[in-house]
């Protein structure tokens, strides 16, 4: 159902889709009250994809007045839960149906391999809804242990209007982490996409319409992280924020809740992720491709990228030689050719980023065990940088591309020391044939996600955030997820035979 087509059929597909351009308020798309855009390019190529509402803050408050009388009015919330899975169901159905032109929009918009869009992120998002759909009739309220004289119930009811703050390297996916839950438990949702990834937001929003899902429940406001993001943080009227992205970023988010009204936020942010492998690994080929997948797929433009190799002294030779000779499999070029597994970065300014890296690599005199170079466009090779010493920016700070860090160890105490020696907690791999080994490594690794001889994130049943600077308020995917879009309450009914006056103490 989801294999990969050939790149002709990519860019025939490529030739027929319409681009959406305007915001999706209330159930229609929307140009911003301002009548402003901003471009929006293809980064493999550079060409000019759309012009797109740049709304503000009038667009903001329309939005949250929308979505606010869509939860007042109970037009989704008071469906029966079963009902909204109906719809939500309905709505996976016809996201599966136009897989090929999202996976191409994607690509198109991001710079992402088409290959991935297809056999990931697409499936997954789908996937994701269909999770959250499937949970909400199965999950039951509580009742508390309070004797004979009283029923008390302990409901959970959705929290509100939420808003969804989403980056630009997975916004399918992301937007499904955020809108599976919310949808699912009744919430009306304001997404901001990325300025860099619209498209696909927007599709998906009129998309959900079309499936059932009611105006104003679900709104897409496009537009910059200070003209859109501020004013949805800021906001009085909307009861929650759930936030991917930097970490600078997600500090703000929580400065606008303490400066407006204490809105509920959560973040997912950075992450600086170690691969510890113990000189037992019991199949080095093995542990090469899943570093190598680790690091490098999606451009290492990844929160839990695999960004620093720690590798116990004696083996560190042998494995980067299975690494450089596992990564020529992996071609760089254009998205649309599902032969290539490294794309284009997502901007110019993401580029820059990523090259200021590499042009420490010279001044510092390092070691390059594989790629370092750029290409013609915003492509970078995969690069292996050895010999990095933990004080080093490569070590500590997130690059967010095709860049992974080796530094050795000769212990696995030192080991737990080096792997938790940044401030990011978000995800670890350790790969050893000991069973002792790999618990006391996935205890002690103080991170959200610890996968052991494998690289991943688990899947939609698992959550997934972070300790330390990674995050903060909650987690995404799996039933937990489900208590960010909720609030608990408690009702307490007095069944005694006492008078009224008995019971008022
Ligand atoms: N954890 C993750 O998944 C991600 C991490 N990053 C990291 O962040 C770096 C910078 O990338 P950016 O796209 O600039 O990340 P960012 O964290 O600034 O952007 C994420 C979202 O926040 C919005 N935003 C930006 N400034 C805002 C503000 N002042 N108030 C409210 N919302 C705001 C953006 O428009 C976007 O929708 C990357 O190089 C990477 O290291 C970027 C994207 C995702
Ligand atoms: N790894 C998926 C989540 C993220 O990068 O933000």
């Amino acid at each position: 159902m989801h294999e990969p087509l050939t790149a002709a059929e990519y860019r025939a597909i490529a030739k027929t889709i319409t681009l959406p351009t305007s915001a999706f308020i209330d159930g229609a798309f929307r140009p911003a009250q301002s009548g402003k855009t901003f471009e929006t390019k293809n980064p493999a190529t550079g060409d000019l994809l759309a012009e797109i509402s740049a709304c503000d803050s009038s667009d903001v408050d329309f939005a949250v007045t929308k979505a606010r009388a869509a939860f007042e009015d109970g037009r989704w919330r008071l469906l029966s839960p079963g009902e909204r899975k109906r719809v939500l169901l309905g709505f996976a159905r016809l996201l599966e149906d136009h897989r090929h032109e999202l996976a191409v929009l994607e690509s198109l918009d991001s710079g992402k391999p088409v290959r991935e869009c297809q056999t990931v992120d697409v499936p997954d998002t789908i996937h994701t809804i269909r999770w959250h759909a499937e949970l909400i009739d199965k999950l039951y309220d509580h009742t508390a242990p309070v004797g004979a004289s009283a029923l008390t119930m302990v409901v959970r009811e959705p929290i509100g209007v939420v808003g969804a703050v989403l980056p630009w390297n997975f916004p399918l996916l992301m937007l499904a982490w955020k809108i599976g839950p919310a949808l699912a438990a009744g919430c009306s949702v304001i997404v901001k996409p990325a300025l860099e990834t619209t498209l696909t937001t927007l599709r998906v929003a009129e998309l959900a319409h079309e499936a059932g899902i009611p105006a104003g429940v679900f709104n897409v406001v496009t537009g910059g992280g200070k003209e859109v993001g501020e004013p949805i943080g800021l906001h009085m009227d909307i009861d929650m924020v759930t936030f991917t992205g930097s970490t600078p970023t997600g500090r703000r988010f929580l400065r606008y809740a303490a400066d407006s009204n204490l809105k509920r936020i959560v973040l997912e942010c950075g992450g600086k992720n170690p691969a510890v492998v113990m000189d037992d690994a019991e199949d080095l080929d093995l542990v090469a491709e899943q570093v190598v997948t680790g690091a490098f797929w999606n451009m290492g433009e990844n929160c839990s990228a695999t960004s620093r190799l720690l590798v116990h002294a004696n083996i560190k030779d042998d494995l980067l030689a299975r690494m450089g000779a596992y990564l020529r499999e992996w071609k760089t070029g254009d998205p649309l050719d599902p032969e290539n597994r490294i794309g284009a970065l997502v901007s110019p300014t993401h580029f820059a980023k990523v090259k200021s890296y590499l042009d420490d690599l010279t001044k510092d005199k390092l070691v390059v065990a594989h790629g370092g170079e750029t290409r013609e466009g915003v492509y970078v090779e995969p690069t292996i940088i050895d010999g990095v010493s933990p004080a080093s920016r490569l070590f500590r700070e997130e690059i967010f591309g095709p860049v992974l860090s080796v530094t050795t160890f000769n212990s696995l105490s030192e080991a737990i020391t080096l792997a938790n020696d940044t401030p990011y907690g978000l995800a670890a791999s350790v790969y050893t044939g000991s069973l002792r080994k790999a618990i006391r490594l996935s205890r002690e690794i103080r991170a959200g996600v610890v996968t052991v001889n494998c690289f991943g994130e688990g899947d939609a049943s698992t959550p997934f955030g972070g300790f330390k600077e990674s995050g903060f308020g909650g987690r995404d995917k799996s039933i937990f997820a489900h208590d960010q879009y909720t609030e608990l309450k408690t009702i307490w009914i007095d069944v005694s035979e006492r008078s009224v006056d008995e019971t008022v103490r």
